[in-house]
């Protein structure tokens, strides 16, 4: 179900980071196009030798992201495995990580902020209707393919990269530095994740992208994350009530009492529309 490629036609450049168990670089794809030979920017991302017992579940994620497509979701070219390296190659996007985006800075408007949490929740209605549950949905795993800005007027563009490792191999102490991103129910049984898991990621997305790339629960130890979800706390509010509401909805502690994705696109829709929206987009073009 997807392209073997051979290692001869990829070359490792510069280290771009890490994920669980994995480290992610630039590379470059040697290949032919109707007899042309040409070379593309890729992303490699590298299962750490010391987790080679993950390779099924590292595959089974290239292989998902593989089998379905959608402008939302990140493109992935195939695996190369060549002596000890397991190797997932994915497209290059330009500008990178929202985490790291958002960290360095970049002056962003709501209606920025608004438009990539949509496109975000148009990728989570697309694995809804599969019945596919990511299980990783963070703003480390959203990547910025255009940036958008205030003169041309043209929006963001994100694509969701892909779970990763799953959630089942992860063991107890990744899981619990997941904190808050992973839904509470997945510490109790990480075997039976169900769709909402994700719905509960997206809340934590949403406040990540609202807060500036700020890491929520930054300096809390396992320990003190795990007594954040034992005593049901929530993460603390933005001013924003309308945006706050949906952020709390979604990280409901009950599963089932969270939205649906077509209702959080309505609800996003809706503050879209706020007037907290409108002042704000005068504010910018105001100074
Ligand atoms: N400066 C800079 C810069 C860095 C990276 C990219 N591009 C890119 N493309 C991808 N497909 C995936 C990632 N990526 C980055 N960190 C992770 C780990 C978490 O998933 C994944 N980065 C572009 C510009």
């Amino acid at each position: 179900q997807f392209q073997m490629i051979r290692h001869e036609e990829l070359e490792c450049l510069e280290s771009l980071g890490q994920g669980s168990f994995t480290r992610v670089f630039l590379g470059r794809k040697k290949g032919l196009r109707d007899g042309e030979g040409y070379v593309t920017n890729v992303l490699l991302k590298v299962l750490d030798s010391n987790h080679k017992n993950c390779w099924e579940s590292f595959f089974e994620a290239a292989s998902l992201m593989s089998q379905i497509s959608h402008k939302h979701l990140i493109h992935v070219y195939g695996i190369s495995v060549h002596q000890s390296n397991n190797i997932m190659v994915q497209e290059f996007v330009k500008f990178g990580a929202l985490d790291l985006y958002l960290k360095r800075g970049h002056s962003v408007s709501v209606s920025w902020k608004l438009e990539v949490a949509k496109q975000l929740a148009c990728a989570l209605i697309f694995l809804e209707e599969k019945n596919i549950v990511h299980g990783n949905i963070c703003a480390k795993n959203l990547l910025l393919a255009r940036e958008g800005d205030q003169t041309s007027g043209n929006s963001p563009f994100i694509k969701l990269s892909d779970p990763g490792i799953s959630l089942v191999m992860l063991g107890q102490d990744v899981l619990m530095d997941r904190i808050p991103w992973v839904a509470p129910e997945v510490l109790e049984d990480p075997e039976h994740l169900e769709l909402d898991v994700d719905k509960w990621s997206f809340g934590t997305t949403l406040w990540e992208i609202f807060s500036g790339g700020k890491v929520p629960l930054q300096g809390l130890d396992l320990h003190q994350k795990l007594q954040f979800y034992k005593k049901g706390h929530w993460l603390p509010r933005p001013d924003w009530t309308e945006l706050a509401d949906l952020i709390c909805q979604c990280m409901n502690y009950q599963p089932e009492l969270r939205p649906s994705c077509r209702t959080i696109i309505r609800q996003l829709n809706g503050l879209i529309t706020s007037d907290y929206e409108i002042l704000h987009a005068a504010g910018t073009s105001l100074n």
